[in-house]
């Protein structure tokens, strides 16, 4: 499917026309279906977005919050996605929507992840909006190249759900939605930052496997058209 570049002068104007689009994007869900949904990514990008989006008008309460992507960690632990949402989009007028974590404390990541998988299965399919991000790496939610689960992962016959990955630059276990999960998102974005994310990506849009930048999974297999939302 095409990808779109969007191109910000910088990262605080990204962050309001990303919170515009998605915010327009939960609206309408809620008006076609009294509910909507939005999957987002954790690490160092989104934070401003999220502050930005956790302002706007939306009728909170009919919105469901998962995450893309976890760590195998408690939502204290300063590393966890799910702090990272706490602190900053489970704020504001967003205080009133549902938060769905991946996390659960179970004795082992797979127990984990198939908790995650029926808890995420009452949120409605497809999502109403995803937010990928993408490490220097080219991994994005925990496609990571090198991942132990990376075929099962990209495989679009995986049923929707979330699965465990552990790969060498992840640090700890990742729980991660399947590709066949976050590819037909009614809006699909991904919001990268950066000079060298831009190149990261170039390079991803350059032939090559998708093991090697897992990225490509999204930019050349989606059903959904990509949205890029970039700025240096
Ligand atoms: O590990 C992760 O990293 C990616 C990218 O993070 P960033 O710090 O380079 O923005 C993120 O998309 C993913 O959700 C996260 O778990």
């Amino acid at each position: 499917m095409a990808s779109t570049l969007h191109s910000f002068a910088n990262a605080a104007e990204l962050a309001a026309n990303l919170a515009d689009k998605v915010s327009g994007a939960l609206t309408a869900a809620i008006a076609a279906r009294g509910e909507a949904s939005i999957a987002v990514s954790g690490g160092s990008t989104p934070k401003a977005f999220f502050q930005a989006l956790s302002t706007r008008d939306i009728d909170w309460t009919k919105v469901t919050i998962t995450l893309v992507d976890e760590r195998f960690v408690p939502a204290d632990n300063p590393r966890s996605n799910h702090l990272l949402v706490d602190a900053n989009l489970l704020q504001n007028k967003a205080k009133a929507a549902r938060f769905v974590p991946l996390y659960q404390p179970a004795a082992s990541v797979e127990e984990a992840a198939k908790l995650a998988t029926a808890k995420s299965a009452e949120i409605g399919i497809p999502f109403d909006v995803v937010i990928l991000g993408m490490g220097g790496d080219g991994h994005t939610a925990s496609f990571f190249p090198g991942g132990n689960n990376l075929s099962v992962a990209l495989d679009p016959q995986t049923p929707r759900g979330v699965i465990t990955m552990d790969a060498e630059g992840a640090g700890e276990p990742r729980l991660t939605f399947t590709f066949s999960a976050l590819e037909d998102a009614k809006l699909l974005i991904l919001h990268i930052e950066g000079e060298g994310k831009k190149d990261v990506l170039a390079k991803a849009k350059g032939n090559g496997e998708e093991a090697e930048m897992p990225i490509r999974a999204i930019l050349r297999r989606a059903t959904s058209p990509v949205e890029i939302y970039w700025a240096p």
